[in-house]
């Protein structure tokens, strides 16, 4: 469905997406994961024919950008960050007028925008006026936009920011149900995200590609090991030694020692549960156990980890101003 061969895309001097090359076949979720600023929205921008690239090849749907970008189009269903929605009009209004943009002809634009409300869950509020729905909502009315004319490839900006966890579940829901149908591509600065949403992922850091593959591929590289803190009474060279000692502990740092209270955090090398080892060890070593909780690494720590490998060359800087 999308073919990228050496894309890079440069504003003006400044390098924003750098010879990346991948391929999307029919029919999956893919997502493009990276901080902000990593290059995300440009490229997203370049696979809607709506940005050209610097250097390099793309075809959507069998489409070279920005040749047939027209053709492309047609395929393409494209939900912004930011989705232009007219406030005032109600949904029903709105998206009849999308699908008449979107050339859906008149005879079956009823049938067409009704399919589109019922996928997203939109009949009931289709004589509501926009400016009166939840976000969440209003996301549903941008996804059911980006669904008229159907289109093969459903290209997602963000479709989970701002919205609360409770909206973030029914649209992420909405999202596996399209990929039943279409292929999908979706971005994210959520690991979490990605990892609950899509069969594949491909990782951005400042416009490079870092990492490609399904979230169990990646899951040693997202998700290294585990880690727990604990706090014993004891000397804290005894608590330490004894956990340290612990086949599989990798790492231990001490945190605090407080009224003979020692704190520390302990790190596996793989993901398996150390809890009841490292216990049983302090227990061996005449140390009280006050406290052990397993730790889950913050999603942020974890990604900033793969992220930061700073690409090994920055291609040089040339282009055209957007
Ligand atoms: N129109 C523009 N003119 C100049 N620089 C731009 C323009 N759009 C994006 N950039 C720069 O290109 C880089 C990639 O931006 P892009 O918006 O594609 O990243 P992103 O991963 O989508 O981030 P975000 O989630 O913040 O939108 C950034 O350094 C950004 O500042």
């Amino acid at each position: 469905m999308i073919e990228v061969s050496h894309l890079s895309k440069s504003y003006g001097s400044r390098p924003a997406v750098q010879d990346l090359s991948f391929t999307v076949p029919d029919g999956q979720i893919y997502g493009l994961l990276g901080p902000n600023g990593a290059g995300k929205s440009t490229i997203m921008n370049i696979l809607t024919g709506y940005l050209a690239p610097t250097q390099g090849e793309v075809k959507v749907a069998g489409f070279r950008l920005p040749e047939q970008s027209q053709q492309a189009k047609a395929c393409v269903g494209y939900l912004p960050e930011q989705p232009p929605l007219y406030p005032e009009m109600t949904v029903q209004e709105y998206l009849d007028f999308v699908a008449e943009l979107k050339g859906v002809k008149r005879a079956q634009r009823k049938q067409h925008v009704l399919a589109a409300a019922r996928r997203t869950g939109l009949e009931e509020v289709l004589p509501r006026v926009i400016r009166s729905l939840s976000k969440g909502y209003r996301q549903r009315v941008g996804i059911a936009q980006a669904l008229l004319g159907s289109p093969q490839l459903i290209i997602l900006d963000e479709p989970t920011v701002g919205l609360d966890p409770a909206q973030v579940i029914e649209i992420r829901n909405l999202i596996r149900e399209l990929g039943k149908a279409h292929t999908v591509i979706l971005s994210s600065h959520i690991l979490s995200e990605v990892q609950a949403v899509c069969q594949q992922v491909l990782i951005l850091s400042k416009g490079h590609l870092v990492a490609v593959g399904s979230p169990e591929e990646l899951g040693e590289t997202l998700n290294p090991g585990s880690r727990l803190r604990a706090t014993a009474q004891g000397e804290p060279d005894t608590v330490l030694a004894a956990v340290r000692n612990v086949p599989g502990i990798c790492r231990v740092e001490l945190e605090s020692v407080a009224d003979g209270q020692v704190t520390f955090t302990a790190e596996s090398e793989d993901a398996a549960d150390r809890r009841a080892a490292v216990s049983r060890a302090l227990t061996e070593a005449g140390c009280t156990v006050l406290a052990l909780a397993a730790e889950n690494r913050s999603l942020e720590e974890v990604f900033l980890a793969l992220t930061e490998k700073k690409p090994e060359q920055e291609a040089p800087a040339e282009g055209e101003e957007n």
